[in-house]
């Protein structure tokens, strides 16, 4: 028996299921287990194990806080700890290791980590600085715990690949740009591959025939207009920091911000943190990407904590005085934001509105808040019941829409580790 773990390094988070292949049906690799590390990034962080067949109703029990996880890798040597402890797999059985690695660079295939391929990854660490460097710290563990396993990384960006030239290119010094690959990338790639699968098999249509504009709102928050299901625009950039808001990171701000943000002048220095240790980014990433975002506004990075606090029924037309709100709104009016233009881009063609990640699976109100601005616009309003209630239904996609008749509202519980471990499965090179 071949057995694939597939390893998701998300900024806030460590994701890992571990999934049997299937000879007779390579694309549907089987789950055996699956651990989320959540937290990561603002201790102490919480981690759920479930073991097939027992997957939703471990799901119930809250997840126990464990003080000595403080960071990607510390987080990964706790899962072999308990994969060791708790579960009658032969580790050898593991033969294939999938790593999401979010900063691909030119590299647009899955491919296997090499001393080559691990440089490049390295190289590009300044460019997804909370991602690049934790995703390399588990990469070398894994080697070191599994070393007969084959490594395999699978990029967020290589989704993205054949953004239209006018999208991906920034109005800058054309030699310049090219020299140095400074253009839009795009990220959360594995999950807009993902939720186009599962949302065209629920649309009963084909993949190249769907239109749709996703929104993965997690701790790094991104939108993505897809046409014909392929990627025409995407709202992070050349590093995962444009665009939405997220738990840490500012999104779009004027360029220009940041030099008057620091009285300090902007050296370059070498920041040692316990999430990244080997990143060497400017102090201008530095307060962009860790000490922004809706961190920086509530003091906490979590979204649904925010929404607790929040008063939703405070329109933003009125002076916001509390922080909880006024992040709230602010998500929400840079979310409208992306997708009224992603409406226009695809010219009103749009067969769903889906809602994806941490955020987007699991905060109903702010799903209610952007079904009611997107009505005008020919969405189905929202059935609330199927809104709140949404852990009782089933399945990868949930019509939260109250008729069929407008443009669908979706939401699709993405994954992934299953897209790597499936395609994976499915790479005839990787099984040779
Ligand atoms: N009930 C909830 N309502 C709203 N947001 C939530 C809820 N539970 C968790 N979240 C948010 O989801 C985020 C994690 O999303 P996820 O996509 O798993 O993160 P990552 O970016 O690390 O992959 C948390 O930071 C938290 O803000
Ligand atoms: C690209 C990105 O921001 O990923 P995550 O949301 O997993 O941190
Ligand atoms: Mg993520």
């Amino acid at each position: 028996m071949s057995l694939i773990l597939a390893v998701n390094a998300g900024s806030s988070s460590l994701k890992i299921s571990l999934y049997q292949r299937v000879l007779e049906d390579p694309k549907a690799p089987r789950l055996s287990l699956t651990s989320t590390i959540s937290s990561i990034s603002s201790p102490p962080a919480r981690v759920s194990f479930q073991q097939h067949p027992n997957l939703s109703q471990a799901a119930r029990h809250p997840n126990p806080s464990v003080p000595s996880i403080r960071d990607h890798e510390s987080a990964f040597i706790y899962f072999l700890d308990r994969l060791k402890a708790d579960v009658s797999i032969d580790r050898q059985q593991v033969t294939h290791i999938c790593h999401r690695v979010v900063h691909g660079g030119d590299y647009t295939e899955p491919t296997v980590i090499s001393e080559q391929s691990y440089h490049h990854i390295e190289t590009l660490s300044d460019l997804a600085p909370l991602h690049n460097a934790a995703a390399l710290s588990v990469i070398r563990a894994c080697i070191h715990a599994l070393p007969l396993a084959l490594s395999i990384a699978f990029f967020d960006t290589a989704f993205h690949r054949d953004l239209p030239r006018h999208v991906s290119t920034y109005a800058i010094d054309q030699k310049i740009a090219q020299e140095r690959g400074l253009k839009k990338y795009g990220f959360h790639g594995l999950s807009y591959a993902f939720i186009i699968d599962m949302v065209a098999d629920h649309l009963h249509k084909d993949k190249d025939e769907l239109n749709i504009i996703a929104l993965h709102l997690g701790s790094g928050a991104s939108a993505c207009a897809i046409r014909g299901g392929k990627s025409i625009d995407t709202s992070m950039g050349l590093t995962p920091l444009s665009g939405l808001p997220g738990a840490t990171r500012a999104g779009d701000v004027d360029p220009s911000l940041i030099f008057h943000y620091a009285s300090e002048p902007l050296s370059r220095l070498s920041y040692d943190s316990a999430m990244s240790k080997e990143v060497h980014v400017t102090r201008a990433e530095e307060i962009l990407n860790r000490q922004a975002g809706w961190k920086a506004l509530t003091g906490t990075t979590d979204f649904g904590e925010i929404i607790k606090k929040a008063d939703l029924s405070t329109p933003p037309s009125v002076a916001i005085g509390d922080p909880c709100t006024l992040a709230f709104h602010i998500v929400l009016g840079r979310i409208l934001h992306y997708v009224g233009a992603y409406h226009l881009s695809l010219r009103g063609k749009v067969d769903a509105l889906v809602f994806a990640g941490g955020i987007g699976e699991r905060s109903q109100d702010l799903r209610s808040a952007i079904g009611e601005a997107v009505n005008c616009l020919g969405y189905s309003a929202i059935d609330e019941h199927v809104n709140q209630g949404l852990e009782h239904h089933e399945g990868s996609v949930v019509d939260i829409g109250k008729d069929e008749g407008g443009n669908r509202m979706l939401v699709c519980r993405t994954d992934e580790q299953f897209e790597m471990a499936r395609e994976c499965s499915l790479g005839d090179a990787f099984w040779r």
